[in-house]
Order: C-alpha cells, then sequence, then structure tokens
C-alpha cells in the first residue's frame, strides 16, 4: 500500500555495536526526524546513553528502544561496543548481539515499522522483517569502492579469497582499472589476530546475507565521488542501491561552554594556536597500534616540529603505558595529548585546526574532508586501506610511507609526511584540493537532497505489514 505524499514513516534503525555505526545512524536518523517521520532507534542502554543529546525539537521524533546485551563470558559486565572489547575479542561481542533477535523481533512485531534499516551484522534480521511484512534495507557506512571490493552477496557467502595475497589484487568482478586493493600488511596483521570464530558465522558472511537478502542498500556516499562504483554496485548487488550523501554531522554552532570539560580544556588550547596550524591525530574507535609504532609516531610528531592534537583510545585491557615516558614534556605546549573521547567534529571545526592525521575510518574521512582539513593517511584494519586507495587515487591527502609486508613505518617518515602536508610548498596543491572537497563533503543542504531521494522510494514502497 504506497503511503501518500503527506503522510509520515515509522522506521526502525539497528546498528551494529561500534560508535562507528551507530553515530551515523543516529545523524540519518535525525534528518528523518526532521522531515517528519518517526524513527525508532534499537541499541543497548550504554550504546544509547554514549549517543550526543538529541536537539530538544527532535526527541518527540526519535524513541530510543533499550536492549540489554546479555552478558558477554570473560569480559567486563560493561562491554556493549567494538570500542570496550580488544579487537580479539570482537566476534564474543557479535555473539552477544545476536542474542538480540527474540528481542528485536518482539519489538518489531509490537511496533510494526513500515520498514527496518539495518547493519551488516544482522545477518539473521532480513527474514524476520520479511515475516513481519515489513521493508529492510541494509544501510552501507562503507562507501561503494569498498563495498564492490567486497563482492557480490554470493562471493561473500563463498569468499574464495582467504590469504593476505587473495587482497592484495583487484578481484574478478571489477571489470576496469583500479588502485583500490590492500596493501599485504592491513590484511596479515588481523587474519590471525581475532579469536576462533566463536559465532560459527564470518563477518564476509554476515555482509552477504544482509546485503543480499535486504530489499535496498543504501550507500553512504554519493555518485559525483564514486560515479563508476556506484554503477558497478548496482550491477553487482541486481537491487535498488541509493546514495544518502555524506551525512556530514550537525556542528553544535555555539562552540561556548556546553559543560563538556575536555573540550573546555582542548579548545583553550586551539584558541592559542595560529591558524590552520595543527595536526589533530586520531586513529577512531577501534584501531590500535603495537606500542613500538605508538612511539615512532609519537617520535614524528615530535620532529616534525608542527603543532598537534593527539587523541589516544583508551584501550580495554592495555596496560602498558601509550606513550614514551617524558614526551609530553619534550614537546612542551607544542603538543596536547589526550587520553580518551574527544568531541571530534568540534576539533575538526576549529579554525586552528590544518589537517587530520587519520586511520581513514569513513566517519572521520567525511567529517575531515567536510572542514577541509588535509588528510595524512595511517590506515590500521577494516577497509581504512581500501578508503585510503580511493582517496589517493584521487590525490587527496598523503599517506605515511610503510614497509609493505610489515606495516612498520618510522619517526623520519611520520615528520616528512606531516611537514608536507601541513607546512611545505610542494603540499600547497594538496592543500588547496582538500578545501575544495568541503562543499561536496560536508555542505549539509546538497548532501539532504540525496536523503529526500531516498525517503520518496521508502514512501513510494510503503508498507504492507500485519498487524
Ligand atoms: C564506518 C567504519 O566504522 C569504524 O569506525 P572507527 O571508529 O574506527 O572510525 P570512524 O569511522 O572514523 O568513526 C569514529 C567516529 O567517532 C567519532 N569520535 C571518535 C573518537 C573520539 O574520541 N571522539 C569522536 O567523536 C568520530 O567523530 C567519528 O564520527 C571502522 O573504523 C571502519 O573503518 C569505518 O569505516
Amino acid at each position: 500500500m504506497e503511503k501518500k505524499e503527506d503522510e509520515t514513516l515509522h522506521v526502525a534503525m539497528f546498528p551494529w555495536l561500534a560508535m562507528g555505526h551507530l553515530l551515523p545512524f543516529l545523524n540519518i536518523s535525525k534528518l528523518l526526524a526532521q522531515k517528519g517521520h518517526k524513527v525508532s532507534f534499537i541499541s543497548t542502554p550504554r550504546n544509547i546513553e554514549r549517543l550526543p543529546k538529541l536537539p530538544p525539537n527532535l526527541s518527540s521524533s526519535i524513541t530510543f528502544v533499550s536492549l540489554p546485551l546479555p552478558p558477554i563470558p570473560n569480559l567486563p559486565p560493561s562491554s556493549e561496543s567494538s570500542m570496550d572489547v580488544p579487537y580479539i575479542n570482537q566476534q564474543s561481542l557479535k555473539s552477544a548481539f545476536d542474542l538480540l533477535q527474540l528481542p528485536v523481533t518482539e519489538f518489531l512485531r509490537r511496533s510494526s515499522p513500515d520498514w527496518i534499516i539495518y547493519d551488516y551484522t544482522s545477518h539473521w534480521l532480513p527474514p524476520v522483517a520479511t515475516e513481519l511484512g515489513i521493508k529492510k534495507a541494509f544501510f552501507s557506512l562503507f562507501n561503494a569502492s569498498a563495498l564492490c571490493f567486497m563482492g557480490p552477496p554470493s562471493s561473500l557467502i563463498e569468499d574464495a579469497r582467504t590469504t593476505p595475497d587473495d587482497f592484495t589484487v583487484v578481484p574478478p568482478w571489477i571489470p576496469f582499472e583500479s588502485d583500490v586493493v590492500f596493501r599485504y600488511h592491513e590484511v596479515a596483521r588481523y587474519v590471525e589476530k581475532t579469536e576462533e570464530d566463536v559465532t560459527g558465522i564470518s563477518d564476509s558472511v554476515r555482509f552477504g546475507y544482509s546485503i543480499g537478502e535486504s530489499d535496498a542498500v543504501f550507500v553512504r556516499s554519493c555518485p559525483e565521488f564514486e560515479p563508476e562504483w556506484f554503477v558497478l554496485l548496482r550491477d553487482l548487488y541486481q537491487k535498488p542501491v541509493f546514495p544518502t550523501g555524506f551525512l556530514p554531522p550537525p556542528v553544535s554552532e555555539d562552540h561556548e561552554d556546553d559543560g563538556d570539560a575536555t573540550w573546555a580544556r582542548i579548545k583553550e588550547w586551539l584558541d592559542k594556536q595560529r591558524v590552520n596550524s595543527v595536526v589533530y591525530v586520531s586513529l577512531g574507535t577501534e584501531a590500535s597500534l603495537p606500542r613500538e609504532e605508538l612511539a615512532e609516531l609519537a617520535l614524528g610528531l615530535e620532529k616534525s616540529k608542527v603543532p598537534f592534537l593527539w587523541a589516544l583510545r583508551n584501550e580495554p585491557t592495555r596496560s602498558e603505558p601509550l606513550i614514551p615516558d617524558g614526551f609530553e614534556e619534550r614537546v612542551g605546549g607544542r603538543g596536547m595529548v589526550h587520553v580518551g573521547w574527544v568531541p571530534q567534529v568540534k576539533i575538526l571545526s576549529h579554525e586552528s585546526v590544518g589537517g587530520f592525521l587519520t586511520h581513514c575510518g569513513w566517519n572521520s574521512v567525511v567529517e575531515g574532508l567536510g572542514f577541509g582539513r588535509v588528510p595524512i593517511f595511517l590506515p590500521v584494519l577494516n577497509e581504512q586501506g581500501l578508503n585510503t586507495r580511493l582517496l589517493r587515487g584521487k590525490d587527496i591527502g598523503v599517506e605515511i610511507p610503510r614497509n609493505e609486508r610489515d606495516g612498520r613505518f618510522w619517526s623520519d617518515s611520520v615528520a616528512d609526511t606531516v611537514r608536507l602536508a601541513m607546512i611545505d610548498d610542494a603540499g600547497e596543491l594538496k592543500r588547496t584540493k582538500v578545501k575544495m572537497m568541503k562543499g561536496l563533503f560536508g555542505n549539509r543542504d546538497e548532501n539532504i537532497l540525496y536523503v529526500d531521494e531516498l525517503i520518496d522510494y521508502m514512501k513510494s514502497k510503503g508498507s504492507s505489514h500485519v498487524g
């Protein structure tokens, strides 16, 4: 039954338990709510608690559905997100997540939304939605080129690629020239590091079913940036594929004191720096580097003589100190280190920040380019290496040189790359090029047009759900 033009949709949102997923799911939820639609945002208590507070005008349109996560054996009871759990235990978190199937099914049966928008880990959700007559869309927080590299659902479910070398070449289903491939070390480091697969299902198979059994796929990117990849993706998926645009996050205009002591301290330091002079350093909420590489990164920042703000993740169960003793004293006021969560979007929006040394997680890419900050790439895991190849293939940003096989990098190459991005005349063209990306990645009015098309599509499919 088609929804009339002025009728509102009820959309359930069900992101994976990772901040890099929860935040963009919340951003698109806010856009749907701003357009007058109703959203049920399903997650677990601690993850909901961590989300930015809703603006008052949206709190009646977005309902948080809090489902307790079953305890994870051998992990602290508060472990509810990928950032609470060491990388090697991520599969245990997915096992607990899979136990949400029953409460999620009950919620959907009771609330009967028109659509459910879900993530790659919910391979079990499509048949539940079908049985309840609810339309279902897979929302990819990975861009189109990364999805194409991963392949069609059939290849995800029966992925013939098993060794790290298999992921360093262009797969057979990509019919054109491409340098979007992994480097050996970007795969090798993580193939052996995850625990014995306790879930009985790999991430690749989760992707395969979540995509293959969806009614539509929504992708956080835009055809203007990845034209050939969207054409290929539609061919690989043989189903409706819609760009959501980049979903640039809202920036609270007022930088004034919002009660966030961390921001107050960081802002006080940033306010003292020259415009565009600071490189902001963050490797996201899941990546972690071995101690010796953290030391090389620290020494490289020190040698660069460029002012830096380094947000270090508070890593669960990591005992040894994250940075070399005496580092902060040696760099004095030229560098600031913060261990723990920071308001990244506010930091990137501050005029003193000119560059972003990043692991190339897609949220960070969108946020950094949205403010025209020059990216300095240090990809670590997941599809970050593919994102780096995509951007470098478009001559965006600079990449820290690393040993192809083991990924090792050295302080001198960190210092040289940071100076190239931030100071050297040789980097001037790169700084200009990135400033030109601000409109495409950061313009909210332009990007929201993609969400309008998405909503029209969702309305056109309406709902024929039971009950
Ligand atoms: C989609 C996928 O999600 C994951 O996200 P991850 O957390 O690693 O990094 P981001 O995508 O930058 O996402 C991190 C998000 O958390 C925010 N943030 C982070 C740290 C902090 O202290 N404060 C903040 O506000 C940041 O602004 C961004 O929005 C995987 O890497 C994957 O490669 C990526 O493509």
